[in-house]
């Protein structure tokens, strides 16, 4: 666990072993306290290093336990912070891997840290629903000022050894033999005066508009994480480090721990962070699963289609050091997409020189720009990105049967295609596989995986293995209209434009789900997003334009209710952002600034005239409940179909792909934290209200876990019974 091993020279060296990432678990605290004791006592030992076991120095608390309500860590590892400074042995933590969380606070309880250049230092606390609460709060403003400390612990930010010695978190970075050199330190600052490294006696450097700068911060904080109440409360112990001595600002920081940790917010964001994890520990119902198959190795890849996603895809691929060969369909379109690539090749590059890579062009994949199919022949994967049009993905993927080794896998781009129809033209169906990227590309964890019908797991395997390849968060998934994030999304934005038609304006619907914490509302997104595309993919199926029936309805569509606002909107030109206008105006085309425009009133209320649609007040609490009720539900079908094979996925993906609060888990979380009972009672209702919008229809799985006593959101899955997995 933490092991003391003599050294010659009279420094002891403790080590913290706690596998995979050195965490602190209360055994390695207990550990750690008695061989630092040792080491204290032992007269032959004149200055101690603390390092971790297999070149990670320790990711913090051990996240494992925190439900488990008897553990007192904090005040454990606090007091810990407080014996190591307090001793008159200087105490050196050599830091490799990571210091994070307590992992950190236990490194600034030490007299001096060094860290090795690849190491990275940080508060993540605040990802998790708490707040640095062994001293973090009290002791970093003191070592490196507010203004910076603020900025750390408000986002959780991981910071690099180069970043970390300029911000002064660090006094040393070495290249190698990070142990070594601080063994070296300890032995240099054998019986010099400890008094100005020790963290907690130093005064907090404040500068003339704290208070301004604390305001500040709140303000960023609440329109950042809306609804989240521990980045508040992490400004609030920063604020006690400034007018507080240290043992009253260490009052206030366990004060604020206890309130934060008596809401739900810890347990969703642990609950999310440990799903993250899992998803890519995929299982098919076959039995095959991450730990039985082997993902083949991808050395080379190629995209088809340099448009907004290809692009982001071949960054991604370049960042991953994997070499792409990228190609166009004419010489104009390569030229842009190419000069489009290189600028954000060139962003990347000066993003790692900001962060101290010395070599950060060389830490980038090549790339080569063609408009070759031949050069495909001999890569180990290709993505096609182009846009979302069957015939012209069809086309490509009887091509690339022809023109790729037998070996490589085909993935396509979509965010909703039938992924079977596109595997059945090809001559390696088996090899075929979805991977929904999410915009921008390069910088989106999420990736949707989507197993197609001919889909073997060996080509499931290599796919999730691609998406850990290029630092993203896949999750896999079957083959259905829309996939998972999509199906759920269309339902949430359709909800909103009844509320529309019902008498809500839309700046008041996307403020209430805005409120709820979701990255941006519904109609701001679709501005955002650009309404003609949703438009298009209508007119493509007949739900609107030239091929819709004569004589149906404007407002339905078979039994079901349908808007054709936004269609309406298109057809005058507004599709959003990128014409100045949509739900809402813009300053010009392409604007960001989102303003209500007096001209939806009026059309909204002729609209209504039309469609004899009377209006009523909407309450907030009714624009969260449907919006969000009708996406659940639709999870719960989607378990059902067995379309994904756990809450948990459909959590990532909304939290990874879609700007759900992470703080309330994800929508499947959420719904356990509000009550199934609830959740059913007023799909009921609403339901009953709306007898023409079906999707608003309980689900029977919801209905079976409400019936089955409603258990515990880690037991849905084994309620499903024997459905007929996708997987
Ligand atoms: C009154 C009480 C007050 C308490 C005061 C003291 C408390 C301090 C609070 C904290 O310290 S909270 C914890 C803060 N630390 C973190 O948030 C770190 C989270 N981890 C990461 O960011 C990453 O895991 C990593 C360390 C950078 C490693 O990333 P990598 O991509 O290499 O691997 P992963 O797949 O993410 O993780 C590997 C493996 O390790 C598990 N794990 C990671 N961190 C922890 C942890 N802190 N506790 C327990 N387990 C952890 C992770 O779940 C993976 O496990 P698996 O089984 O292999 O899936």
């Amino acid at each position: 666990m933490a092991t003391f091993r003599h050294i010659c020279d009279s420094v002891a060296v403790i080590t913290l072993s706690n596998p995979p990432v050195n965490a602190l678990s209360s055994a390695l605290i207990q550990a750690l306290q008695k061989a630092l004791g040792e080491a204290i006592r032992d007269s032959a030992v004149e200055a101690i290093v603390i390092c971790g076991d297999k070149g990670k120095f320790c990711a913090g608390a051990d996240i494992r336990e925190f439900n488990k309500p008897s553990q007192k860590r904090g005040p454990h590892l606090l007091l810990l912070t407080d014996l190591i400074e307090s001793n008159k042995k200087p105490v050196v933590a050599a830091i490799e891997g990571v210091a994070l969380g307590g992992g950190l606070e236990l490194a600034l309880g030490c007299h001096y840290r060094v860290a090795h250049v690849q190491a990275r230092v940080g508060l993540p606390e605040v990802l998790l629903g708490i707040l640095p609460a062994a001293s973090g709060t009290q002791r970093l403003p003191r070592l490196i000022g507010i203004a910076a400390a603020l900025t750390l612990i408000t986002t959780g930010k991981y910071v690099p050894a180069r970043e970390a010695l300029k911000l002064g978190i660090v006094d040393k970075v070495v290249g190698e033999n990070t142990v070594d050199e601080a063994i070296r330190l300890a032995k240099k600052v054998i019986g010099q005066p400890l008094g100005s490294r020790q963290l907690s006696t130093l005064p907090v450097q404040c500068p003339p508009n704290v208070e301004a700068l604390l305001a500040e911060a709140m303000v960023k904080v609440k329109k950042q994480f809306r609804g989240a109440q521990s980045p508040q409360a992490c400004i609030e112990a920063v604020r006690a480090a400034v007018h507080l001595p240290y043992t009253e600002g260490i009052k206030k920081e366990q004060e604020l721990y206890q309130f934060l940790n008596a809401t739900h917010e810890p347990r969703a964001q642990q609950y999310a962070f440990f799903a993250e994890r899992e998803v890519a520990k995929w299982t098919l119902p076959s039995g095959a699963s991450w730990k039985t198959v082997s993902p083949q190795p991808i050395h080379t890849a190629a995209v088809i289609g340099l448009g907004t996603m290809g692009r982001g895809i071949v960054t991604s691929l370049a960042k991953a050091k994997i070499p792409v060969v990228a190609l166009e369909q004419d010489k104009r379109q390569l030229d842009i997409g190419s000069k489009a690539v290189m600028s954000l090749l060139d962003r990347e590059i000066l993003k790692m020189e900001q962060l101290g890579h010395t070599e950060a062009t060389n830490s980038l994949g090549p790339v080569r720009f063609t408009l070759d199919y031949d050069e495909l022949k001999d890569v180990d994967i290709v993505i096609e990105a182009v846009f979302e049009n069957m015939a012209l993905k069809k086309d490509i993927f009887r091509r690339l049967s022809v023109v790729c080794k037998p070996e490589a896998f085909l993935c396509t781009n979509t965010s909703g295609l039938n992924i079977d129809e596109i595997a059945s033209v090809t001559n390696r169906p088996q090899m075929v596989i979805g991977t929904h990227f999410f915009s921008p590309a390069h910088i989106m964890k999420l990736l949707e995986v989507v197993r197609g019908c001919y889909t073997s797991s060996t080509t499931i395997s290599t796919a999730m293995r691609l998406a850990k390849m290029l630092g993203k968060i896949g999750v896999l998934v079957g083959n259905c209209p829309s996939f998972v994030g999509n199906r759920l999304m269309r339902l949430y934005v359709e909800q909103a434009v009844f509320l529309v038609e019902e008498g809500s304006k839309p700046e008041e619907i996307d403020l209430a789900l805005e409120d709820f914490g979701l990255a941006m509302g519904p109609f701001r997104m679709m501005d955002l997003a650009g309404l003609d595309i949703g438009w298009k993919a209508r007119t493509e199926i007949g739900l609107t334009g030239p091929k819709l029936p004569i004589g149906t309805p404007a407002r339905q569509r078979g039994s079901k209710r349908y808007s054709p606002l936004p269609d309406i909107l298109c057809e005058q030109g507004r599709f959003g952002q990128k014409s100045g206008q949509g739900w809402y105006k813009y300053e010009k085309s392409g604007g960001r600034n989102a303003m209500p425009d007096p001209w939806l009133y009026n059309f909204l209320s002729e609209y209504r005239c039309i469609h004899n649609l009377k209006t009523r007040n909407i309450t907030q609490e009714e624009v969260i409940e449907r919006c969000l009720y009708i996406l659940i539900n639709q999870g719960f079908k989607v378990l059902e179909e067995g379309i994904a094979s756990d809450p948990k996925d459909i959590d990532v993906i909304y939290n990874n792909g879609y700007g759900w609060p992470k703080h309330t888990g994800g929508p499947m979380y959420y719904a356990s934290l509000v009550g199934l009972p609830v959740v059913l009672t007023k799909l009921e209702k609403y339901y009953e209200d709306n007898p023409d919008i079906l999707d608003l229809k309980p689900s029977n799985f919801l209905k079976k876990l409400v019936a089955s006593g409603t258990p515990p959101l880690k037991e849905w899955r084994s309620h499903l019974g024997s459905q007929s997995s996708k997987l």
